[in-house]
């Protein structure tokens, strides 16, 4: 499964362009899309879900055009967890999981089969007989997430599906999209950036309605290296002004003193920086500020 993105721009009623002429090519495994907030990225993804028309560009998935009289085949292939899901309160989860499976016209023994496999890989076996209203964030997200992944689609769209998990929870859910992106396609949306680095190889990074990146995570990497730099100082003003000069992607303070990453296009003048290796993190903050 292969989706394209052809020019899309999605301008809203009040004149704002969240989706500005991009092109993207989203391949089979696992996608990252990295921004900041307001970048865009969920009205990509409401538009790749059906959800949304664009203003102009098209879509295209596994050769089939985003058109109305395809949009029913095309939602069928798709499953999408949203940035806010709330799904019917007064049900139990696994009440709420066996109306979406019927929703999704899964045959009931089939449904079962798959909300037991999915319960138990996303820690929520115990508590599938508590109602939905009495569940904490975490786990309200992951019932969201197996609602996106009963009927198996071809196409998964996860809007920060880690939020609110704690670190067990993150790596456990981090495992089972990668598992299931063997044989899909994931477009895994999130600011929290390990979790990209855990799970895809390939990412963009969008800033106002445009990708200022889009390849592989190696190539991100190497796009900022030589250019990040350590420094450790016990002059505060020394360190006032290093966080005037360069993009900082880090502050500590340690024993040894005000421990600073710094990024910028040249090495520093100022002694004591040592070149370092890059992080993601350092990365994304290079691309998106040069
Ligand atoms: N329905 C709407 N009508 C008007 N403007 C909108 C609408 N939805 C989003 N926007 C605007 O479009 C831009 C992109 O928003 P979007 O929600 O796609 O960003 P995002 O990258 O998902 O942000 P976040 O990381 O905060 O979720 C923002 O300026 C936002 O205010």
């Amino acid at each position: 499964m292969s989706i394209r993105i052809d020019d899309l721009t999605v301008t809203f009623k009040n004149g704002v362009t969240a989706v500005d002429h991009v092109d993207l090519e989203i391949p089979h495994g696992i996608f990252g899309l990295l921004g900041e907030n307001g970048a865009g990225k969920t009205t990509l993804m409401r538009v790749l879900t059906t959800v949304l028309a664009p203003t102009s560009g098209k879509v295209l998935l596994d050769g089939t055009l985003y058109c109305e009289a395809n949009y029913e085949k095309i939602q069928k292939k798709i499953g999408y967890l949203p940035q806010e899901i709330d799904l019917y309160p007064s049900l139990t989860v696994r009440e709420c999981l066996e109306y979406m499976g019927d929703l999704a016209g899964i045959e009931k023994r089939e449904s079962k089969k798959r909300i037991d496999y999915y319960l138990e890989k996303t820690s929520l076996a115990d508590h599938q007989k508590k109602k939905m209203r009495q569940l904490s964030g975490g786990m309200k997200r992951r019932v969201g997430l197996v609602q996106a992944l009963l009927h198996e689609p071809d196409f998964l769209i996860v809007d920060e599906p880690t939020t609110g998990l704690d670190p067990e929870e993150r790596i456990r859910i981090r495992n089972l999209l990668v598992d299931f992106a063997e044989e899909r396609t994931v477009l895994f949306s999130t600011h929290v950036v390990e979790d990209l680095m855990a799970t895809c190889n390939q990412l963009a990074v969008m800033k106002k309605g445009r990708f200022l990146y889009t390849g592989t995570m190696r190539e991100l990497l190497n796009k900022a290296r030589g250019h990040v730099w350590e420094c450790c100082t016990e002059d505060e003003s020394l360190a006032r002004e290093l966080e005037r000069k360069y993009h900082i992607s880090s502050k500590q303070y340690t024993e040894e003193g005000i421990r600073l990453r710094l990024l910028g296009e040249n090495m520093p003048s100022e002694s004591g920086c040592i070149a370092c290796d890059v992080t993601l993190e350092d990365a994304y903050i290079y691309v998106t500020n040069r």
